[in-house]
């Protein structure tokens, strides 16, 4: 099957290698298939780990040339990056929608939020400032500047194809840094097409490479390289984990953006429509492929019925199918185990006491009706794992000291949300909540000028924001003497 787009030639095939287009020495390749019907969409080299070497040399000789540069030229080329994504959407879009299914709607929200980090941190490029210290000696001057940590390499995930490189290349080049991108196998093409945007763009060759091919060995090539100084991670906490002590021996730095366990709060005087409004988004984003979506709803007991009835009949309404066809609201889960997973939490809360109120089945090939449990309770394992998947788990509730307490029983800490509109319980709420990022009445929460990142085993430093720019950044202080 080819992608029906505007512009064919972003349809890469190939790993962008110091500038060329490069297939596997041996032309091995992996498939690339549409979640939606299975079909092969393409194949990309599986480039074998011993090429990692090269790419790395090749990484290292542009980034020096391309920190010589000033910031306002780099400044300038990120921007054409940005206006070049942004005027092909429609054609990226139907590249992410084909090979992760998401609905064509929801991916092209995704290239304009991918392509807001390119614009973001195009402007921070400029404001890298540094200091000077009044000096405990007359004879002394010192000073403190900001230098590109060198060669980055970044490891993303497959359910958010663009953004997830973007909100790690753009920082990087902005701050003068070289960037090794290894993509997930599930979703390497809107990333080749970001690439060759990006060689539109005259970012030159050898400062974004992106690698596709076998992810265990390409990332024990590039965490075992003494040049490759730092490495940004999206994905599981399991793998997030692994990457951070394989990167231990040679001292990089590391940006780790793991799993979540979001809980979603509920309480008597929210304002209803709004809380499952919240929830709906939140829940079922991306199918529910998110980690930031809701993984437990918490609903205190005074709302609980009247909130159950609203979510069934808006979870009922959504509409099933292709993400390139018209009205989809779900798309396909990426693969078969992520419709195991579900089954598995949904068996095992129902086997515990839980009643299964809607949806929960499966719709033939990865598509998968979006459910609703209830009576959920800790001792069921959807309260530990994270579902990944159109899965609403709802826990009843009577105070705040006791969901509170619920809601931070967990090892992870990127996202949690609650509704309320009482304002002593927002900052009381807000402040206790264990979590990186908490969205207060709302259920999204993500953007470019925010710091997004999560504390316990979610992950380490932050991406987006003005502190996004610190991860690939050095402060460097130099004391003079002046005689
Ligand atoms: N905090 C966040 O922003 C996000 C967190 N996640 C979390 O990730 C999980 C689901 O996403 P998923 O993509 O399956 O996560 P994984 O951790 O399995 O994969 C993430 C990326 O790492 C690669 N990878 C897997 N194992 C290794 C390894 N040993 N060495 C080097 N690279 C490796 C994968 O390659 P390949 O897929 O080709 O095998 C993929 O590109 C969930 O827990 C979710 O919460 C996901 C996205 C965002
Ligand atoms: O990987 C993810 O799940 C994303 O970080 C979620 S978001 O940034 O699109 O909210």
């Amino acid at each position: 099957m080819s992608i029906d787009l505007t512009d064919p030639t972003l349809l890469k095939t190939a790993c962008l290698i110091d500038g060329s287009w490069v297939n596997a020495p041996s032309g091995a390749v992996i498939d690339v298939t549409n979640p939606a019907d299975g079909s092969v969409v393409a194949t990309v080299p599986a480039l074998p780990a011993d090429e990692i070497p090269a790419v790395i040399e090749a990484s290292a000789r542009a980034q020096r040339a391309w920190a010589t540069r000033p910031a306002k030229e780099r400044s300038a080329i990120l921007r054409r990056w940005f206006d070049l994504i942004v005027a092909n959407t429609d054609d990226l879009a139907r590249i992410m929608t084909t090979e992760q299914g998401k609905p064509l709607a929801e991916a092209k929200g995704e290239i304009g939020y991918a392509a807001s980090f390119i614009e973001w941190f195009a402007e921070e490029a400029k404001r890298l400032y540094g200091e000077t210290i009044p000096a405990p000696r007359a004879d002394q001057r010192l000073t403190v500047i900001r230098q590109p940590v060198g060669v980055t390499a970044a490891i993303t995930p497959w359910n958010f194809p663009a953004a997830m490189i973007t909100r790690k290349a753009a920082p990087a080049l902005a701050a003068g840094c070289s960037m090794i991108v290894r993509p997930a196998d599930l979703t390497p093409l809107t990333a080749l097409a970001l690439g060759e945007l990006a060689v539109r763009a005259g970012i030159p060759a050898g400062v974004l490479q992106i690698v596709t091919g076998p992810a265990r060995e390409i990332g024990k090539a590039l965490t075992d390289s003494e040049v490759v100084r730092k490495l940004s991670f999206t994905g599981s906490t399991e793998v997030g984990r692994q990457l951070m002590a394989q990167c231990a021996p040679t001292i990089k730095k590391v940006s780790l953006e793991l799993g979540g366990n979001a809980p979603f709060i509920v309480f008597d005087d929210a304002d209803l429509d709004a809380a499952v409004d919240g929830a709906m988004a939140s829940k079922y984003r991306n199918a529910g492929q998110t980690c930031v979506c809701a993984n437990r709803i918490y609903v205190q007991r005074g709302i609980h019925d009247a909130f159950v009835e609203r979510l069934t009949a808006k979870v009922r309404a959504l509409k099933v199918g292709n993400g390139l066809e018209a009205g989809t609201d779900i798309g396909p889960m990426i693969e078969p185990k992520a419709l195991d997973k579900i089954e598995s939490h949904i068996k095992d809360a129902v086997s515990k006491g839980a009643t299964l109120v809607e949806g929960g089945d499966r719709l033939g090939g990865l598509f998968f009706r979006p459910a609703i449990v209830t009576g959920v309770t800790a001792e069921m394992v959807v309260a530990r794992d994270e579902t990944f998947g159109p899965l609403a788990p709802i826990f009843a509730f009577d105070t705040e000291e006791e969901v509170v307490a619920q809601a931070n029983d967990t090892i992870f800490g990127l996202a949690a949300y609650f509704f309320t509109r009482d304002y002593g319980r927002a900052i009381r709420v807000g402040e206790a909540l264990e979590y990186g990022m908490v969205g207060h009445n709302t259920g999204l929460i993500s953007n470019e000028v925010a710091p997004f990142g999560g504390v316990k085993q979610s992950g380490l430093g932050r991406e987006g924001s003005r502190h996004g720019i610190d991860e690939y950044t050095e402060l460097k202080y130099i004391c003079s003497m002046v005689g």
